[in-house]
């Protein structure tokens, strides 16, 4: 079995330690030490564990002629490519529900910090501005009550939904087709639509290639200067480069981020405002919720390993 160490706790690659002969493949280490290790490696690998951030690619895949199953460390699989695994017969599994409150949890705390611009504020206070200077000035915005647009009414938007109505907040929904557990909602046929109509947008749908730019330059204009937009979905839903300059020149009034294009790396331009809020793709980063996704990546090879049904299977 090979496994991304990068970002996995030492709870799973302990219980797989135990159960398994586990190889980790450091994927942040030099590309001919991880060629090496494929080399080395590549005829006993018959499970790969992979991440929300490392996955298993088709030229992964093609160098693993013995690969079973991909069994994911993470709800989204948009880093595995499932039309190959489908294609070769390789089993994928990942941990969806674990993490669903985590995330909305998220979403919501995004869009409290954004409104009420609680990390600056947190910033003033600890470098003592507030006994030098006074009060914060007076740019934070109410939240409750506010529209809630979300795009992709899944567990985790549903989740989002539930949370913000409870601050009173009305629900719009984009998906490609109304639905019946979202009655109560209002449903937008397009994003653009939706972005008109809210004004707190949130991205929570899976990454696919029909998502990908899902917010684009007409959705931010849609959402306009007073409008906030919340990203606990991938980076690539985003086209980035236009939502900075969207943020710079003071065409969309805020954003809260879990996700960025190409993580780690963020856009610096963004470092310097106040109306952002920036997180390292943490969404489901609890002790609660890695534990039970660790202990479903586990259950899904143990399943696969003694011929028993899978507990999440994807593919
Ligand atoms: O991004 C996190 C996940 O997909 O679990």
């Amino acid at each position: 079995m090979t496994c991304s160490s990068v970002q996995v706790q030492p709870y799973l690659l302990e219980a797989l330690e135990e159960k398994f002969t586990l190889h980790k493949l450091d994927t942040t280490t030099e590309p001919d030490k991880a060629a090496r290790f494929l080399r080395t490696h590549r005829d006993s690998i018959r499970a790969v564990v992979g991440t929300a951030f490392v996955g298993a690619d088709a030229e992964l895949i093609d160098q693993l002629p013995n690969l079973e199953i991909v069994s994911s460390y993470s709800v989204g699989v948009d880093k595995i490519d499932l039309a190959k695994c489908k294609e070769k017969g390789i089993r994928v599994t990942n941990c969806p529900d674990v993490s669903t409150d985590d995330v909305a949890d998220l979403a919501l705390g995004l869009m409290l910090a954004v409104s009420r611009r609680l990390c600056p504020i947190d910033r003033y206070v600890r470098s003592g501005l507030w006994s030098k200077l006074g009060d914060y000035k007076l740019t934070t915005k109410q939240f409750s009550g506010k529209t809630v647009g979300i795009i992709g009414p899944g567990n985790i938007g549903m989740a989002i939904a539930k949370r913000a109505e409870a601050f009173g907040c009305p629900i719009s929904y984009f998906s490609r087709s109304q639905k019946p557990a979202c009655i109560n909602y209002n449903y937008c046929p397009t994003v653009v639509d939706l972005a008109a109509n809210c004004d707190i947008l949130v991205v929570a749908c899976a990454l696919t290639p029909d998502t990908r730019h899902i917010i684009n330059r007409d959705v931010i204009d849609a959402l306009g200067p007073e409008g906030v937009l919340v990203n606990i979905g991938r980076g690539p839903h985003v086209d980035e480069a236009e939502l900075v300059s969207a943020l710079l020149e003071g065409r969309l009034g805020g954003a809260g981020l879990d996700v960025f294009q190409d993580e780690p790396n963020v856009p610096e331009e963004l470092f310097k405002l106040d109306n952002v809020v920036l997180m390292p793709h943490v969404g489901s980063a609890t002790v609660e919720a890695r534990k039970a996704m660790a202990d479903l990546v586990v259950g899904n090879l143990e399943a696969h390993f003694l011929n028993k049904p899978l507990l999440t299977p994807v593919v």
